[in-house]
This record gives structure tokens, sequence and C-alpha cells, in this order.
């Protein structure tokens, strides 16, 4: 079941560098295993913000939850999900 996800990440204003750094390199390397795994099918930066749109393919709701719960980031993410089917008129027989 693909998800378009929507992720702003919100870190607090006094949370030490260093910190900041070790969550982002530890979110990286989640986000690159998820990719590398099938899961995290796009990941698109949003221009002139700190926040990306991705697509995630997984079973159902439960395991985007969980999914999304696993990411080091999450405490400070606000993430909207939109469920996704094919559109009628794409020309495209799986779901790319
Ligand atoms: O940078 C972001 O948009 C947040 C998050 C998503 C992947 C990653 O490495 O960090």
């Amino acid at each position: 079941m693909l998800f378009h996800v929507e992720m702003t990440v919100r870190l607090p204003h006094d949370m030490p560098p260093a910190q900041a750094e070790q969550l982002k390199a530890r979110e990286k390397e989640i986000a690159q295993g998820l990719q590398r795994d099938g899961v995290w099918r796009h990941l698109w930066r949003i221009a002139g913000r700190y926040a990306n749109v991705s697509i995630f393919d997984v079973a159902d709701v439960a395991s985007l939850h969980d999914t999304l719960l696993t990411l080091p980031l999450f405490p400070y993410m606000d993430i909207q999900v939109r469920p996704l089917c094919r559109h009628g008129s794409s020309i495209h027989g799986d779901d790319r």
C-alpha cells in the first residue's frame, strides 16, 4: 500500500548542535536502509523548507505508523499522511 507522507522537521532551538547532528546522522542511516529495503520509495526535499515529501510502500496503516516511529527525528516532526491508490487515467499497470 502506498502513502504520500510529508514531514516537517522542527528541532528545538535550544537543542545542542552535537545532539542535532547525531540525530540527523542516525536518521540518514535509517532512511537509507528503508530506501534500500524498498519501503521508502521516494524522498524529495521541499525546496526552501526543512521538510520532505516521501512515498512509502508498506502493508497497511499500522506498518506505516510503526515505520515512522522508528525514525530518530519522529519526536521532532509534524507528519501528514495521505493514502494513495492508482488513478483511473494512469497509463502505468503497476503502482509506479
Ligand atoms: O531531512 C528530512 O527531511 C528529515 C528526514 C528524512 C530523511 C532524513 O534523512 O531526514
